[in-house]
């Protein structure tokens, strides 16, 4: 395949623009639908993905039989806040695909007891038989879903505090930086390494370092997404601003 090499267990795509990128992560997706009777696909929010979810909208293809789990949720905004994962997920992926919303599982927010919300969550994954291709964006501190640096490498799904460094990245979701949250719930990096085919797309020039970082540095807490390296099936999708560090 043109632009891509084998490098160990990680798989690298390296596309020039959005459009071609977003392609070739939609056709990742269907080779993973292709044959179950039940696939389990998680994805990940933010502008990374969007390509894919778009190629997969303007598709034929028919989704009735796949159960989605998303990544991660902020915590402390209103229920139906348009900045809410549930909602961006429900804009990018529910309304386009045609999907039941009941097929769409997103860690609970306001759950009474957040201590528990996360391994609440993580029975809804198993008892949906696990996630077959887990779809993930990168930090440009390196963090993977909300696991920032500094995460167990072995984490669960938790409640967690967000870092000032992805307040300011996500601000531009937001009025100002008092409007976005403090915490949120994620899938622990643990959690996401029992997927069992990972897809990590990173886009643009800002992405670089951590890409570099995560994919031939030390697996370290400090570089989360450096746990790519411990997973025995994973595909990074990048454009050629993401991919300009690597050799
Ligand atoms: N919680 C999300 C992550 O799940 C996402 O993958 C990452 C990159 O986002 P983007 O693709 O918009 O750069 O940061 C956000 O904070």
């Amino acid at each position: 395949m043109a632009g891509s090499l084998q490098r160990s267990s990680i798989r690298m795509i390296r596309r020039a623009d959005a459009a071609t990128l977003g392609q070739a992560g939609a056709d990742l997706v269907l080779e993973t639908l292709a044959g179950r009777p039940a696939p389990v696909i998680g994805v990940a929010t933010g502008s990374s993905p969007s390509p894919l979810y778009k190629e997969l909208a303007g598709g034929t293809d028919d989704f009735s039989s796949v159960t989605w789990f998303a990544l991660d949720e902020y915590v402390g905004l209103a229920r139906g806040h348009a900045q809410s994962y549930a909602e961006v997920l429900r804009r990018e992926i529910v309304e386009p695909l045609g999907l039941d919303p009941a097929t769409m599982h997103v860690p609970d927010p306001h759950s009474e007891k957040l201590d528990e919300a996360g391994a609440r969550y993580e029975q809804r994954i198993a008892a949906a038989g696990g996630i077959d291709l887990q779809i993930l964006g990168i930090g440009r501190n390196g963090h993977l879903a909300f696991n920032e640096p500094g995460a167990a490498l072995d984490s669960r799904t938790r409640l967690e505090t967000l870092t000032e460094d992805t307040r300011r990245a996500n601000q531009r979701f937001f009025d100002s930086l008092e409007d976005v949250p403090t915490h949120c719930l994620t899938q622990g990096l643990g959690t996401i390494l029992e997927a069992r085919q990972l897809l990590l797309i990173a886009r643009g020039r800002e992405k670089a370092e951590a890409l570099a970082r995560a994919l031939t540095g030390p697996v370290t807490p400090e570089c989360p997404a450096s746990v790519l390296q411990l997973h025995g099936n994973v595909t990074v999708l990048a454009d050629d601003a993401a991919a300009s560090l690597l050799a």
